[in-house]
């Protein structure tokens, strides 16, 4: 029993140092919004600082000790200032990988000056034990414990009190209101970069007598620390620091109950996913500001050069390299294939994932296995293996698609951790240094790396172009339209009857798979099988940062960042043995990135795409539908919503209402602002749970059901702030919702994507709309009344039941709404379509509803014809007022035959 209290007063101790790191990340993150992975490797450099002052110059703690912190505050001062505030305009994403590039440009300036070697520092404390009922503990453990208790306790009164601390609150609710008061953002941003810098230098210094000063033992302390974060949601100190005891004693005591070594390094792993298994979705993630996502390309793959392309290569690797070069080109393309894999989860999903080297170690280590132990052919067993990988991937997604963002990208590395611990450096279940059974064989050929170099390249190089192929025809296909929806609004998504959740899980493990298939090649250059290097954690770091570089969104990225690879072109063309030469590439090389991204933000490809001017490809097909029958009246159900209250903690947003919407039937939802109408919109779609209250379609109860199943079942609907997928035309716009949702293109789009035809219904919308001459265009291209036509467009598409339209004629000229009434008018006479419509157009609704209801309040207070409505004195005193409103109720008074499009080209 004493054993148990004696590691878990170790494991608080430990827990307190990993506290500090953790909360510095918080910090950062509050001013920023960025997780700032390069901060373990700031306490490292505040640990050797201390080293360098305290052993090196002589100084006593009192003076190395503020040295070393300044070390760490310029460190985080440099890096927001050079890094990471210049790219401020770009994605968090490119942000992120920012903070990632400075961690690879920082520990390889560290391992030229220091090596790899451990320091040994003096303590700073006594250490000296103190007993107590038969536990000791040294007096360092117990400074060490207070002084972050106290820390903890200072920020949590600072920041809920001062006015920098409720500055930055305020920045992170929401940096363009906060800037609008005249807080500078870039100021709070930098200054809490800088305090959360001078923490993790508070924890290097704190860490190097205990663990002495060593570039990865500090650097790793990153991962526990931002599970620590994570525990406390980015945002709460003291629950941060409650997570990161936990973490430091739950290690301190799996070591003492489990031998097996690794499962420590699991244990941060193993409790975000119960966090997040917990906590549910989200959190952490800035919704105030409209990212801009890295470009992707459009998969689109000319068969003449990529033929010629692999035909120069295969010549050059059999008639002209040498064994350098042929090494080189091995590496390129086993690394490009493990980087291809991040193309997918990340730049076509947008989901930063930092666990696809520990897949492809994974792939790597089943294939290991079918060959050693069932005595499988070589590609039999690559096959089954990736298989398995993508079964692996599927259930490992599972709990950490829970999360999203930032979130994930630490899931990811968590999980990365645990892989690398349990399984990659432990031989009992990797089997690890076994020998290959004899010579590797595809289709009869022998190709041994050792014996056929070349030959092994060429097997490389092959398995680039098939995996990048794949790539690409799920980026052309259903499935990639799927992912860039998902990835562009999910809750756009979900109202076209996508269900996001699944689309990040198949891409999740797709890209699981791929990175296998990379792992594979990397370990069978070998005769022995090694998983230890390689496919550490902190190598899908290094991985992202150079695909981000090559570009992320594109096929040739991962060529592109991996050249600077150890053993790869560039330092294959420098032609140097020496072991500090990739050291050298990576500190360079990563200023260069740097550098290079604040201008290209999407990276090389995209960068080389503009000045290579490739033929043209043949124009898009012409619209045509898969029927040629036209579209018909929709099936008739009523959409009843019965008793339905939502409340946002306090606010309660709908009080007790009901409603009914039946086929061919404009119903208008009409109150003053914050009356409670989009919310009652969600709550019929699903955007949002009621608290109480029923919904169904026709018989069917539907309260039950997630958004993008009751798109499914015929409810439609557009978005008050649009929310159009802005990285797809028009005419992708309108497919992402009448795709087909079987689940066999996730099976036949990885090789042979079908173009999507246009159905009957989204043909009808098209026309009705008048959108034919936009199909090409992104949504961002056109005026924004077109844009709310796409939206409105996009939902009839699906020919739904019911279809519920927010505010559509926001934005539009008194004409174009007029006309905009008359198509609703046709949508619900001629196809049977029922219409709820959310307007503050009073002309529209009087002039086209059947029915009108008021709500106020949360509360409906009317429910009537256009003309009680009008007359009813409630409603009359809460949102008319005593202007007579001039309409007549459906009367249109627009004739259509001068259209919007028409005007607008006149106009021009
Ligand atoms: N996610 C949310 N969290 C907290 N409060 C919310 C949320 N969404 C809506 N509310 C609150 O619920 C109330 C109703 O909002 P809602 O947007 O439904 O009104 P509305 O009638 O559609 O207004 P408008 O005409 O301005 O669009 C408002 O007080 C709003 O501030």
């Amino acid at each position: 029993m004493n054993g148990a209290i004696q590691l878990a007063l170790v494991g608080m101790s430990s827990g307190s140092l990993l506290a500090l790191t953790a909360l510095g990340i918080v910090i950062a993150y509050r001013g920023s919004g960025i997780i700032n992975f390069s901060h373990g490797i700031v306490g490292t450099v505040a640990a050797f600082a201390y080293w360098e002052l305290n052993a090196g110059q002589g100084l006593s703690p009192v003076l190395a000790v503020p040295g070393a912190l300044l070390a760490a505050a310029l460190c985080g001062y440099l890096t927001y200032r050079l890094a990471i505030q210049r790219m401020a305009r770009m994605s968090t994403l490119s942000r992120t990988s920012v903070s990632l590039i400075v961690l690879v440009v920082v520990q390889s300036a560290l391992t030229l000056r220091y090596g790899a070697d451990e320091r040994i520092v003096q303590p700073i404390f006594p250490t000296d034990p103190v007993s107590l009922f038969g536990i000791h503990l040294g007096k360092d453990r117990i400074i060490t414990f207070f002084i972050a208790t106290v820390l903890v306790a200072l920020l949590t009164a600072c920041y809920g009190r001062t006015r920098f601390g409720l500055a930055t609150a305020a920045q992170v609710e929401n940096p363009i209101a906060s800037a609008a008061l005249g807080i500078s953002p870039a100021r709070i941003a930098t200054s809490n970069w800088v305090i959360g810098s001078v923490f993790a230098g508070v924890a290097g210094v704190l860490l190097a007598p205990i663990v002495g000063v060593q570039i990865v033992t500090l650097t790793h302390l990153i991962v526990p620390a931002l599970a620590a974060a994570l525990i406390g949601g980015l945002r709460s100190f003291p629950l941060t620091y409650l997570g990161a005891l936990l973490i430091g004693v739950t290690q301190a005591e799996v070591t003492r109950y489990v031998a097996t070594p690794g499962w420590a390094d699991a244990v941060p792993f193993l409790l975000i996913v119960l966090v997040m298994v917990w906590r549910g979705t989200g959190g952490g993630i800035r919704t105030a500001i409209v990212e801009r996502r890295p470009k992707v390309g459009d998969g689109h793959i000319r068969p003449f050069i990529l033929l010629t392309l692999v035909g120069g290569s295969i010549l050059l690797l059999t008639l002209v390299f040498d064994l350098s070069y042929v090494t080189a080109m091995t590496i390129t393309c086993t690394y490009g294939i493990i980087l291809l894999s991040s193309v997918v989860i990340t730049g076509y999903t947008g989901q930063l994932s930092l666990s696809q080297f520990s897949f492809a170690g994974i792939g790597a280590v089943i294939t290991g296995l079918l060959l050693t132990r069932t005595g499988m052919p070589f590609l039999p067993a690559i096959a089954l293996s990736l298989v398995a990988t993508f079964v692996v991937g599927a259930l490992l997604g599972v709990p950490l698609l829970r999360t999203r963002g930032v979130n994930f990208a630490v899931a990811t590395l968590g999980s990365a951790v645990a892989i690398q611990g349990v399984l990659l450096q432990n031989p009992t279940y990797s089997g690890a240094y076994t020998p290959l059974p004899g010579p590797l064989t595809v289709f009869g050929w022998q190709v041994d790396s050792l014996v056929h170099p070349e030959r092994w390249a060429v097997v490389c190089l092959i398995a680039f172009v098939l995996a990048g192929l794949v790539v690409a025809n799920v980026r052309r296909g259903r499935v990639g339209r799927r992912m860039i929806a998902v990835r562009t609004n999910e809750r756009a998504a979900e109202s076209v009857g996508l269900n996001p959740w699944r689309v990040r899980l198949y891409a999740f493990a797709l890209a699981a798979a791929i990175a296998a298939l990379g792992g594979i090649l990397v370990v069978f250059r070998q005769p022995t099988m090694v998983f230890e290097r390689g496919f550490a954690a902190f190598d899908s770091i290094l991985g992202i940062s150079q695909v981000v570089l090559g570009g992320i969104g594109y096929i040739a990225g991962p060529l592109l960042g991996v050249l600077g690879h150890p053993g790869g072109f560039i330092s294959t063309l420098l032609d140097s043995d020496s072991a500090t030469t990739p050291l050298w590439i990576a500190l360079v090389g990563g200023i260069l990135s740097i550098w290079y991204l604040q201008a290209r933000p999407d990276g090389a490809a995209e960068g080389l795409g503009r000045h290579i001017h490739l033929p043209r490809r043949s124009r898009p097909a012409p619209v045509t539908a898969t029927t040629a029958a036209p579209p018909g009246r929709v099936p008739e159900r009523t959409l009843r919503g019965q008793g339905l209250t939502v409340a946002f903690g306090g606010v309660v947003a709908v009080d007790d209402a009901s409603l009914d919407v039946g086929p061919g039937e404009i119903v208008g939802l009409i109150g003053p602002n914050g009356a409670g109408k989009t919310t009652l919109i969600d709550a019929v779609t699903g955007a949002t749970r009621p608290k109480a209250g029923t919904v169904t379609l026709g018989d069917k109860p539907i309260g039950s059901m997630r958004m993008h199943r009751r798109v499914r079942e015929g409810i439609g609907r557009s978005f008050q702030s649009l929310e159009l997928f802005d990285d797809m035309t028009v005419a992708d716009n309108l497919k992402a919702s009448v795709d087909a949702r079987s689940g066999s293109a996730y099976l036949t789009d990885l090789v042979w994507p079908r173009p999507t035809a246009f159905t009957a219904g989204a043909l009808a919308a098209v026309e009705l709309f008048e959108l034919g001459p936009d199909l090409d265009r992104l949504p961002t291209e056109l005026p924004y009344g077109r844009r709310r036509l796409v939206g409105i467009a996009r939902a009839v598409a699906a020919e739904p039941s019911i279809l519920c339209l927010d505010e559509p004629a926001a934005g539009l000229s008194s004409t174009e709404s007029a006309e905009l009434g008359v198509l609703l008018r046709r949508l619900a006479d001629e196809r049977g379509m029922g219409v709820l419509v959310v307007e503050h157009d009073m002309e529209l609704v009087m002039r086209v509803c059947d029915r009108v209801i008021v709500m106020e309040r949360g509360r409906i207070i009317a429910d009537g014809t256009p003309g009680d409505v009008r007359r009813d004195p409630r409603v009359i005193a809460a949102y008319l007022g005593d202007e007579p409103t001039e309409a007549e109720p459906r009367e249109p008074v627009v004739a259509r035959n001068e259209t919007a499009r028409e005007r607008e080209e006149a106009e021009q």
